[in-house]
């Protein structure tokens, strides 16, 4: 398995980028690692990421936790030192977070530059400063040597400018439980309350094995399942009201978990809606038994599962498939650097071969590409000579045409949207329908994929 820690020593030391750093000083803005062995620096950066997400500050007893979680980070950090008096020239007027962790691809894995915690003040917005924060981010993912960066986002038009395409959906599933009436398979296991103290280590470790069986979700920082369930903050008002189970197989062992709190009905008490936070499990058993336990929970008549797969089997599992509403949104979004690494990473359905000519404005994926997939779905993805006409008459032919950008590569990577649908939409060049038939063949996975967290 590969390790994190490497790639996040490397990562958090680089130098930031120097082009960015040119292009923000020619505004007069410091463009800086911040300094993570100063509380008061740390303290600095995380009230501006709050600030970014408009979220309440956070209580003083809870600084050292929270420095703590980002001290290994990438932190990135833009100050306005010619800021007026009065405004607190410490505080960065923009921020950017990454590190590295690992990608789930069909396959096997590989690892992922993550990107979070873009924001720019309000009172610098729309001076290109996220452009030359994220362009530097992406630049330093490349030269670290990472083959595909990826972020989840508050608003999707933001990144596909810089390359990144919507790669796995995520499915907003409603259930009305009056009609949903159970007719899946009872699983062995069996479903308990757990502590919140126990919560965190216990969702941790479910997700580590059922993030390995979904392409496109991704492993985990240290702080996250103690952040996720509220473990760190337990006294907090949308703790308390947080409740945790667990499917036990027979021999005691967890294999899934489940997050959730109720939202009550104004005036009548049957009616609660139940809103699950989190439900990650690592067989079809613990997974259904943890849906038909929140569907069984007494006085809810709506049950709200934001962040599910779009192929959730819970549909089939209900005797009234129009008691469930599902709306797909877009979730992680992913951004291929390296072309060849990236292809080679994952295995395919079936053999064939393909070339593939990938425009980027950026440069990092641009370029011709000729891809050769094997019996036994392994690729070998090599970069052709720029000529733009492959020679039609000879046997080394690099296979059928497709014409892309990065953004177009990145959504397709997983098999989350097919090559037809992407043709249908423009999206390839006039030059690769021929192609289309042998790509989805080739890229069609079982299971969608499916990022279960934010990050
Ligand atoms: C991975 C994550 O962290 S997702 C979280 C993103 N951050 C947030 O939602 C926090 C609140 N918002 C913000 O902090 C800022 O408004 C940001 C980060 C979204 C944009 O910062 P700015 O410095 O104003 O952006 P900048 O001036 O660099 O604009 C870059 C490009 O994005 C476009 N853009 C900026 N804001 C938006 C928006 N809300 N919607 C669509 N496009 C936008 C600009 O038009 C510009 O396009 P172009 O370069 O192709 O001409």
């Amino acid at each position: 398995m590969h390790d994190d820690r490497d790639d996040n020593n490397a990562v958090s030391r680089s130098v930031p980028d120097g082009t960015s750093a040119a292009r923000l000083a020619e505004r007069g803005l410091r463009y800086a690692l911040v300094d993570t062995a100063s509380d008061a620096v740390l303290d600095a950066w995380l009230q501006a990421d709050r600030r970014g997400f408009h979220a309440p500050a956070p209580p003083a007893d809870s600084m050292p936790r929270r420095r703590d979680a980002i001290r290994g980070l990438r932190l990135i950090g833009v100050w306005d030192d010619a800021a007026p008096a009065g405004a607190r020239p410490d505080v960065p007027i923009a921020t950017t977070v990454s590190w590295p962790n690992e990608l789930t691809v069909p396959g096997g894995a590989l690892p992922m530059y993550a990107i979070s915690s873009v924001t720019v003040a309000p009172t610098h917005s729309g001076r290109g400063i996220a452009r030359a924060m994220v362009e530097g981010e992406l630049r330093a993912a490349s030269s670290a040597g990472f083959a595909i960066a990826g972020l989840t986002v508050s608003e999707s038009t933001l990144y596909g400018r810089y390359g990144f395409g919507p790669a796995a959906m995520a499915a907003e599933i409603t259930i009305e439980t009056g009609r949903a009436r159970w007719t899946g398979p009872e699983g062995p296991g069996t479903v308990v309350f757990v502590d919140i103290n126990e919560a965190p280590a216990l969702f941790g470790a479910v997700h580590e094995r059922a993030r390995l069986l979904s392409p496109g979700d991704v492993s985990t920082r240290g702080d996250f399942w103690a952040s996720l369930t509220g473990a760190d903050e337990p006294d907090a008002e949308s703790t308390r009201a947080r409740r945790f189970v667990v499917y036990r197989e027979p021999d005691g062992e967890p294999t899934g978990a489940a997050m959730y709190h109720l939202t009550k009905h104004p005036d009548v008490f049957s009616k609660h809606t139940l809103e699950v936070g989190c439900l990650t499990a690592a067989s079809d058993a613990a997974a259904g038994a943890l849906w038909r336990y929140l569907l069984s929970v007494p006085l809810v008549q709506t049950v709200k599962a934001p962040l599910r797969p779009v192929d959730d089997p819970v549909r089939w599992l209900i005797g009234d498939f129009r008691a469930a509403a599902v709306t797909v949104v877009d979730h992680h979004w992913l951004r291929i650097l390296d072309v060849p690494r990236a292809l080679e990473s994952r295995t395919y359905a079936v053999p064939g071969r393909l070339e593939l000519v990938v425009r980027d404005a950026l440069g990092f994926a641009a370029g011709r590409f000729s891809m050769i997939v094997d019996d036994a779905g392994r690729a070998v993805v090599a970069r052709l000579a720029d000529a733009p006409e492959r020679d039609a008459g000879a046997d080394a032919s690099p296979g059928e045409h497709m014409e892309l950008d990065a953004q177009a590569l990145a959504s397709l990577y997983l098999g989350g949207v097919s090559a037809d649908v992407l043709a249908r939409a423009g999206r390839l060049g006039p030059r690769s329908r021929g192609a289309v038939e042998t790509v989805d063949r080739m890229f069609r996975t079982a299971r969608a994929p499916w990022l279960s967290t934010w990050y």
